[in-house]
């Protein structure tokens, strides 16, 4: 029985990989010190695993910002436009590849950044490849030998892990009519060829092939393609021996297919879908080794070892010893690095702390359930058994977790909680009559530059250097500003700027009860930016009002009106490490009626219009098509609850971003929110085919400029945007506003690029009046 890992964070214990970035793009020190952090953690976690007792350590899991990007380049998938960046003097592999991922302005160049998008259910993001028609592969960069050979010179044979290609070819998208892109798979696949036998030559003995879309639905022809491509790879590699991953979801009914395919092991994840194992087990052939992902990838609690030894007697009995190895369900870049970095007990309590497993405690289980595996485990592995026990029933019993109040509202919730007074077509004449907003109107998403120094008042308090009434007076005057500044530049329906928030969910969670924090429990977003979800541990209520100060507040400095802003109750799930002893469904509804209160109480401060942002509402979907309808049923409801408390004058807003909405455009609508903000730039206002296609019938605010860059777009760039927008949605429903929010901003292009913005949505609204436009 061996143990195993798939993947582990790379951003480094104390985000070293995010500081050394941001400061390289920033000119604030070089390439040299960047690839110097890079080695080092590449190292630390290497040695971090091989410590914990892992057989099978992997490498090429490290990424500068992206592993699917790091693919693209590793197949010379390098779109045109960057082609001058290359060229330029002075830029290395790593500035191209920055390049791709974030956008490059810098002398006469401007290029914009290569598109972005969930990774499956998760709240990570990879930069989406591009594909042309005919388009051909070359091995570029070698940062997978690099790696492997990397840490062959410290001791350690690791298990390269390259995404499969047939994975890699459906994570990416066609930017040209004409071609599908599962065919280039013959062009790709000789480029796999060659770095499998640069990988074999330096001594690799297993590859891992991670094929996550197994576990989506495929079409006919994609089974296929899995076919044909395995079996040309087995037959170019008779020796390498390949492990081939699945996670997220359940094989189901491609469980025959990934059965079939000429590998040496399969991964299969165990703790999203534990009922697949004896139809695995069944179909697996004589010789193949079985992984089980029995620690949870995903989420924070400990390990059940009762229930995980269970899994695995099951499996050994049928396969023996030697056919099972042990392994977390899925890469643990969607885990916390380490649960001993939390030392501050009036943060996170020893009680919960107990019932906790961060990535480096999750390799240590994987060895320690090995160990109580086999026959002869010693006394000491049966004092962690016993302790482990003690940790589970100790959470069962804990008197944290329930609040009878909760539930009894939860079960009271009524049809009628979910409905608005009247339908959109009524709220909409009586907000037009109260609001008295201009066609085209102009708004941003809420936030506003987190600044250097907006964290560092933060971290001030929380260090005790300044007090409460200190930092409420920062924030209160940077509010003043934004909003000043707003009304300066002439935007329509402002925003407060979230300045008092450190993020969109970690900022609720700490005002709502049955959630915890950590203080350095990051996990990757997207590129250097991190996120420290909370933690639902027990029922959750809101024990005083979270926004009405601030948004009172600011609302108080100006004439115009203030749109409050909250977090929906999909997104603050999604976004946070859930309970998993109640269904999701269950606390999605404890926090829609939170939300609810908030909502209500905002309106009675005055504030007319509230956007209550659902991001995340897309990223919740199941990842077969078969569970979807469950899912929306209780999403879409968890919205309307939150927000239907209201009148009908009071306009609710929502806002998504990263999103495909082609397939649940009917749950969209069924939200009825007055008004939608949805990230359109990036891939030029297509999203909003969907919309028009369907007739959306409420308004909407497509983006018309991309946040995620630094660069600063132009005005005709906007109304070209916009008239494509135009060109779909009747004018009367339209608004104009960014993508999302500005938080990762600096304020010198946040400013540029909006006062460019309402010069855009003005002359729109000059050419309202031409005959032409009729
Ligand atoms: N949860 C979540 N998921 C999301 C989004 C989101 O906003 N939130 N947006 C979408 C895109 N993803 C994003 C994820 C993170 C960030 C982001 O800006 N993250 C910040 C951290 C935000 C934060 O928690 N800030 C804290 C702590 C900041 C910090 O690093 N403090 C320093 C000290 C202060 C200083 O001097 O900077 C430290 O601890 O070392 C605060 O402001 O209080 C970052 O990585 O830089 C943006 C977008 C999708 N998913
Ligand atoms: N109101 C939020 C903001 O502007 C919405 C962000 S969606 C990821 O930051
Ligand atoms: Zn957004």
């Amino acid at each position: 029985m061996l143990t195993q890992n798939l993947g582990y964070p790379r951003i480094g214990g104390q985000r070293e990989l995010k500081k050394v970035c941001e400061n390289y793009w920033a000119g604030k020190t070089g390439l040299k010190n960047v690839l110097t952090v890079g080695k080092n953690i590449r190292h630390e976690n290497w040695q971090t695993q091989k410590n914990a007792g892992i057989d099978l350590i992997p490498s090429n899991d490290f990424s500068y910002y992206d592993h699917v990007l790091d693919h693209s380049l590793m197949f010379g998938n390098i779109p045109k436009r960057y082609n001058e960046v290359i060229l330029k003097q002075g830029n290395e592999e790593l500035d191209l590849y920055f390049a791709m991922a974030r956008g490059y302005q810098k002398d006469v160049l401007d290029v914009v950044a290569m598109e972005m998008t969930k990774w499956f259910d998760t709240n990570y993001h990879y930069i989406v490849p591009e594909f042309y028609k005919d388009q051909q592969f070359r091995l570029f960069s070698t940062k997978a030998t690099n790696e492997f050979y990397e840490a062959k010179q410290l001791g350690i044979i690791t298990k390269p892990v390259l995404i499969g290609p047939v994975s890699y070819l459906l994570l990416g998208k066609e930017k040209e009519a004409g071609f599908d892109k599962i065919d280039l798979i013959k062009n790709l696949l000789p480029v796999y060829m060659e770095i499998l036998n640069k990988l074999k030559d330096l001594g690799a003995e297993w590859i891992q092939f991670d094929e996550p879309f197994l576990s989506l639905d495929l079409t006919e022809k994609e089974q296929q393609v899995y076919r044909d491509t395995y079996r040309q790879l087995r037959k170019a590699f008779p020796k390498l021996k390949f492990l081939l991953t699945t996670y997220f979801e359940r094989l189901g009914d491609n469980a025959a297919l990934a059965t079939s395919l000429p590998v040496d092991a399969l991964h299969i994840d165990l703790v999203r879908a534990p009922q697949q194992l004896s139809g695995v087990l069944d179909l697996l052939p004589e010789k193949t080794i079985l992984s089980l992902g029995v620690v949870d990838g995903r989420n924070i609690w400990k390990n059940d070892f009762v229930h995980s030894l269970a899994i695995i007697a099951q499996a050994t009995e049928k396969l023996g010893d030697d056919r099972v190895w042990i392994t977390p369900s899925c890469s643990l870049i969607h885990s916390p690095i380490d649960l001993n970095n939390e030392k501050n007990e009036a943060v996170l309590t020893p009680e919960i702390k107990q019932w906790l497993a961060f990535a480096k405690q999750k390799v240590s289980e994987v060895v320690l359930l090995k160990n109580l595996a086999s026959a002869n485990a010693g006394v000491g592995h049966h004092y962690k058994l016993a302790e482990n026990k003690h940790a589970h029933a100790a959470r069962k019993s804990s008197v944290l977790i329930h609040n009878q109040a909760v539930k009894k509202r939860v079960a009271a919730i009524t049809g009628q909680d979910a409905e608005r007074n009247s339908a959109f077509t009524a709220r909409k004449l009586k907000q037009l009559q109260l609001l008295q907003l201009p066609l085209y109107t102009t708004t941003t998403i809420g936030s506003f530059p987190q600044t250097a120094e907006v964290r560092s008042w933060r971290a001030q308090l929380k260090k005790g250097n300044i007090t409460q009434a200190d930092y409420d007076k920062h924030i209160a005057e940077e509010t003043e500003k934004a909003v000043k500044w707003q009304e300066e530049i002439d935007l329509d329906v402002l925003v407060h700027g979230e300045f008092e928030r450190n993020d969109m969910v970690e900022y609720f969670g700490e005002q709502l009860a049955g959630f915890a924090f950590t203080q350095n429990g990051w996990v990757q977003s997207y590129g250097s930016r991190c996120v420290k979800p909370p933690i639902i541990y027990g029922d959750v209520s809101r024990p005083v009002a979270m926004t009405v100060k601030w948004s009172a507040y600011a609302q108080s400095l100006t004439r115009k009106w203030m749109k409050g802003m909250l977090t929906g109750p999909v997104t603050i799930l999604q976004w946070s490490f859930v309970r998993n002893d109640q269904p999701r469904s269950e606390t999605c509804m404890q926090i829609a009626l939170a939300i609810r209160d908030e909502v209500v109480d905002l309106e009675t401060a005055g504030i007319k219009i509230i956007q209550i942002d659902e991001p995340a509402i897309r990223e919740g979907l199941p990842l077969r098509k078969a569970d979807w309808a469950t899912y929306l049923h209780w999403a879409v409801k968890a919205f309307r609850i939150s927000a239907s408390g209201v009148a009908d004058d009071t306009q609710i807003h929502t806002h998504m971003c990263y999103s495909e909405f082609n397939d649940i455009i009917q749950s969209i609508a069924d939200m009825d929110a007055d008004v939608i903000t949805i990230e359109t730039s990036r891939s030029q206002m297509e999203l909003l085919d969907v919309f028009a296609g369907f007739k959306y019938p409420n308004d909407i605010g497509p983006g018309v400029y991309d946040i995620h860059s630094p660069r600063v777009p132009n005005r005709n760039e906007m109304t070209h945007l916009l008239k494509k927008a135009r060109a779909v949605i009747p004018e009367a429903q339209l608004w104009v506003n960014p993508d999302c929010g500005l938080k990762t901003r600096g304020w010198d292009e946040a400013k540029k690029a909006l006062i460019e913005m309402v010069a855009a949505a003005k002359e729109m609204r000059a050419t309202i009046a031409e005959p032409a436009t009729i």
